[in-house]
């Protein structure tokens, strides 16, 4: 019960419609998010010495600032095993990407540490213990595809079909503040009348950040030549939506190198949650 290895997915916002602004800044938003069978990988050992340590991909970012070191810290009140941990981690997800890598990071070591310091926190208390480090965390704790709405915190699971993505990072570093903070940024899309329709959402911030940084515009206007496609988040990652993952990788080997890719299926289910499931039924 002393080593576990997830993999912290990506996750895609499939439409985002921002809704309002509440008199704190936030924004009620309506989104649908799906989680793909790729992401991040994030090594647990626990130690003897009393301490967080993280290696690995870490470079750039401050051990405090390190949302897996904020999510270890915010489970310490409920450890109920007197050992510190070790956190590998390898960093496959674009930072700042809009794929939610931080905020995934966050939500698999909450997950790991519950169980490997036997915290026995319920899902919806590590969702809450989540939400206050980021606004997307509740979603990859529960771990399904899943229609957000409020600040993204209110959670329904949503039926939607798995089908494979390329994501393209274009290379550019968006800041989530940035966008949510510009005047120019529609704010009044109506809420979701059901039964509504893929076909009929869009992604709010997609014509703003196109504008702010063309190379995203040019990402999209390259890839909506293949297949359907949109922005995720606030951006910079693209996606497009195949059925079959040979289209998907053809497209990817005519990526521009400049570029950064990768194909991934959706899953209804996030792998963290598999990986856990498989991890516990052996350690019994
Ligand atoms: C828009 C999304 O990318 C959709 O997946 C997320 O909801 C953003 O999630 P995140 O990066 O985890 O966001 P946070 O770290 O909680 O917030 C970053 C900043 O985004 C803005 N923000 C975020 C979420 C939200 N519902 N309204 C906002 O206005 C706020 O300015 C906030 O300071
Ligand atoms: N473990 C981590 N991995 C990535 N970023 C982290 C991590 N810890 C803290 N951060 C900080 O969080 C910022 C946002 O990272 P992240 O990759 O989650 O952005 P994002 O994909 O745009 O997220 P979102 O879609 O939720 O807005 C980074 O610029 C980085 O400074």
């Amino acid at each position: 019960m002393n080593k576990l290895t997830l993999t912290a997915p990506a996750k895609l916002n499939l439409f985002l419609h921002i809704n309002d602004r509440r008199a704190d800044g936030y924004h009620e938003l309506e989104s649908l998010f799906t989680m793909l069978d790729f992401g991040d990988e994030l090594r647990f050992e626990l130690i003897d010495q009393n301490e967080i340590f993280i290696c690995g991909d870490v470079a750039g970012i401050n051990k405090e600032d390190n949302l897996i070191f904020k999510a270890a810290n915010a489970l310490l009140p409920y450890r109920k095993v007197k050992k510190g941990v070790n956190v590998h981690l390898t960093k496959h997800l674009p930072m700042g990407g809009g794929v939610g890598g931080g905020s995934s990071d966050a939500a698999t070591t909450l997950l790991a540490l519950n169980t490997l310091w036997g915290c026995s926190l319920s899902i919806q208390d590590l969702a809450e213990l989540g939400l206050k480090l980021g606004a997307d965390v509740p979603v990859f704790i529960h771990g399904k595809t899943a229609l957000a709405q409020g600040v993204g915190e209110e959670l329904t699971p949503f039926e939607y079909p798995e089908k494979w993505y390329l994501v393209i990072a274009p290379g550019v570093h968006v800041s989530t503040v940035k966008v949510f903070t510009d005047p120019d940024l529609p704010r009044s899309t109506p809420k979701l009348k059901t039964p509504w329709k893929m076909a009929e959402t869009r992604n709010d911030c997609e014509e703003l950040v196109k504008k702010l940084y063309p190379e995203v515009e040019k990402t999209l206007t390259w890839l909506l030549k293949y297949a359907p496609s949109r922005m995720t988040g606030t951006g910079s990652c693209c996606f497009a939506v195949f059925d079959d993952e040979q289209t998907a990788l053809r497209v990817l080997q005519e990526m521009p190198s400049s570029w950064q890719g990768f194909v991934a299926k959706s899953a209804r289910e996030s792998i963290t949650h598999k990986q856990l499931a498989t991890w516990l039924n052996k350690e019994k």
